[in-house]
């Protein structure tokens, strides 16, 4: 399994249509997202659990990670490569003890950078600041300082994505700050070309 934390980190829709879903997400590879996030807020259990099969069945063909929102049973039982979880989930500490040491666990930290110190200490693999700009698909209020991530590479050791509203313009100083992964939804789902937007992305980082 190719793990590679750096360049596009593609995350996931809430879209029913599972067939549209793949197609999309398997372009997305092809054209180098370095990994994949399965996050669907809307779906019943029963669909959740066919899209994240679905989608490691196609990150596996592209030896690429597949991480798993907020549920840390799917992980489990499908045997994806981590779970992301945020201030409202399950607590970083207990999910590292739950999928042991080999898998991935990140964790949202906002605008706060006290977050990630306590996030990096409880065993995450990496830490996620945002959003940074306004989104098309989630409302929060923005208040991630840019700033955040040349100091967190100051003072952390693990990687650091940014989220939020991500666009290759918006994003390009963010990377040039030091984030090892830029996480995008609709910059790349929306797109009327998912294969250019992901090449795009990827090539902030060579
Ligand atoms: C890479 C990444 N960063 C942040 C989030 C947001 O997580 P969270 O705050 O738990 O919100 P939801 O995504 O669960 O709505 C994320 N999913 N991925
Ligand atoms: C899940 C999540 N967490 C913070 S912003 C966000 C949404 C990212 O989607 P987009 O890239 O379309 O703004
Ligand atoms: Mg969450």
């Amino acid at each position: 399994m190719k793990i590679d934390m750096k360049g596009l980190y593609l995350v996931t829709p809430d879209w029913d249509d599972t067939a549209r879903l793949l197609e999309v997400t398997n372009r997305a590879l092809e054209a180098g997202a370095a990994l994949v996030q399965y996050r669907n807020k809307t779906a019943s259990d029963a669909l959740r659990r066919e899209q994240a099969a679905a989608l490691l069945a196609l990150c596996r063909q592209h030896d690429r990670p597949l991480i798993i929102n907020d549920h840390v049973d799917l992980c489990l039982q499908l045997g994806a490569d981590g779970v992301h979880v945020g201030g409202l989930d399950a607590p970083v500490a207990a999910v590292r003890a739950a999928l042991g040491p080999d898998k991935i666990v990140g964790a949202s930290c906002y605008g706060q950078l006290a977050l990630a110190r306590s996030a990096q200490d409880a065993g995450a693999s990496y830490v996620a600041f945002g959003g940074f700009y306004p989104s098309k698909v989630k409302v929060y209020e923005v208040s991630t300082p840019p700033g955040i991530v040349a100091q967190a590479k100051g003072q952390l050791t693990v990687p650091v994505v940014v989220i939020g509203g991500m666009t290759v313009a918006n994003a390009r100083p963010l990377v040039e700050s030091g984030a090892d992964l830029v996480a995008a939804i609709s910059s790349v789902y929306l797109a009327e070309d998912a294969s250019a937007a992901v090449r795009e992305f990827a090539a902030m980082f060579r």
